[in-house]
């Protein structure tokens, strides 16, 4: 994930007990790794999302429920005791929208996260050509029908391009607020210029994210943008990052860049897939073991020591040599 980006360990740091427990928005985690929203769990595995969540909970993780789950909020809520936060998308249809927000809300999620690099779905090519199908998404049900009919290869793409909302702009964030009292992140957030907007507009945070580089080609890694967000936000909100994590220094990188903390997507589909709630306990197990160890090999013993001077990018080094 990133390239020309090394680790610059100290020694002789007294790490016999290493710290990795963190809060996000006020809400303990055991480790700044939150389960990244992805859509349709039930894909992987037959128990979906609620499998995912009970997961969250046994490892005292924060989960983010995707507004396109295969379980519904109620199902999800009821299954565990997880901090849940709730992605959510504007649709064309704002009343689903804000019926979406009060259900979360009724059921307990913490915070919002609106996804706002999805104005239109990404030229995905693997799903036309595989015809990608989405399943009737049990949280719509009697509202809208996910099972569009297309001549066109993907239904996900037919159905999304028909309640994404393109008009959604900076001048909305109002009316969100006006809908709910919970905290509202931004998911998608690439530049500097769009970060100070986010401050400006009294977002409580900021997930630098290209979508999995699901959404546009030669967006950049989000490793690489994570420092121009976080210098721009000037502390004065949290800034975290999600787009191939995949090792506890993975996480160490982020951190020592400004991140709070990090979401994961695919891995925890994968562990999904392979062995459902357990499968995804093992994932973010594996995560925070390898954080752990990364730590300890770097002399940090709590998340505040992990400093910007633990890591080195290119740039810096080609800059040294100079
Ligand atoms: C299968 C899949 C479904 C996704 N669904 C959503 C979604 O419903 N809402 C959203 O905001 N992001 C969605 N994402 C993007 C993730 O939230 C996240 O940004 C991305 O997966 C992070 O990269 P990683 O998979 O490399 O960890 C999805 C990603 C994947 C792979
Ligand atoms: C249908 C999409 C909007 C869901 C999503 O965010 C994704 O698949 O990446």
């Amino acid at each position: 994930m990133t390239y020309g980006l090394s680790i610059r360990p100290r020694v002789l740091v007294n790490v016999s007990r290493i710290d990795m427990s963190t809060t996000i928005l006020g809400f303990n985690s055991s480790a700044p790794i939150m389960i990244a929203p992805t859509a349709m769990h039930k894909l992987a595995h037959q128990e979906g999302e609620v499998a995912t969540a009970r997961a969250a909970a046994a490892c005292n993780t924060i989960m983010a429920l995707s507004f396109m789950s295969t379980c519904t909020v109620e199902e999800v809520a009821s299954s565990c005791n997880a901090v849940r936060f709730f992605q959510f998308y504007v649709y064309k249809r704002r009343d689903i929208t804000a019926l979406m927000v009060q259900r979360a809300v009724r059921n307990g999620f913490k915070a919002l996260i609106l996804t706002v690099d999805t104005p239109r779905l990404g030229r995905r090519e693997a799903d036309i050509k595989n015809k990608m199908i989405a399943p009737q998404l049990k949280n719509f049900e009697g509202l809208l029908s996910t099972e569009v009919v297309t001549d066109k290869g993907s239904n996900l793409e037919a159905f999304a391009s028909g309640t994404l909302d393109a008009s959604l702009c900076w001048e909305d964030i109002g009316w969100l607020r006006s809908i709910t009292d919970l905290p509202i992140l931004i998911k998608g957030v690439l530049t500097h210029e769009d970060a100070i907007r986010a401050v400006e507009v009294g977002v409580a945070g900021i997930v630098v994210s290209n979508h999995g580089a699901r959404q546009l080609d030669y967006a950049p890694a989000t490793i690489n943008v994570l420092e121009e967000v976080v210098l721009a936000v000037q502390g004065k909100i949290p800034v975290f990052l999600d787009g191939g994590i995949r090792r506890g220094t993975d996480v160490f990188k982020a951190l020592a860049l400004g991140a709070q903390a990090v979401l994961i997507g695919r891995p925890v589909i994968y562990g999904l897939a392979a062995k459902g709630e357990h499968g995804v306990r093992r994932v973010i197990q594996m995560l925070k073991d390898e954080l752990e160890l990364t730590m300890a090999l770097s002399g940090c013993c709590h998340l505040k020591d992990i400093a910007r001077s633990h890591v080195r990018t290119g740039h810096e080094r080609l800059q040294s040599r100079i």
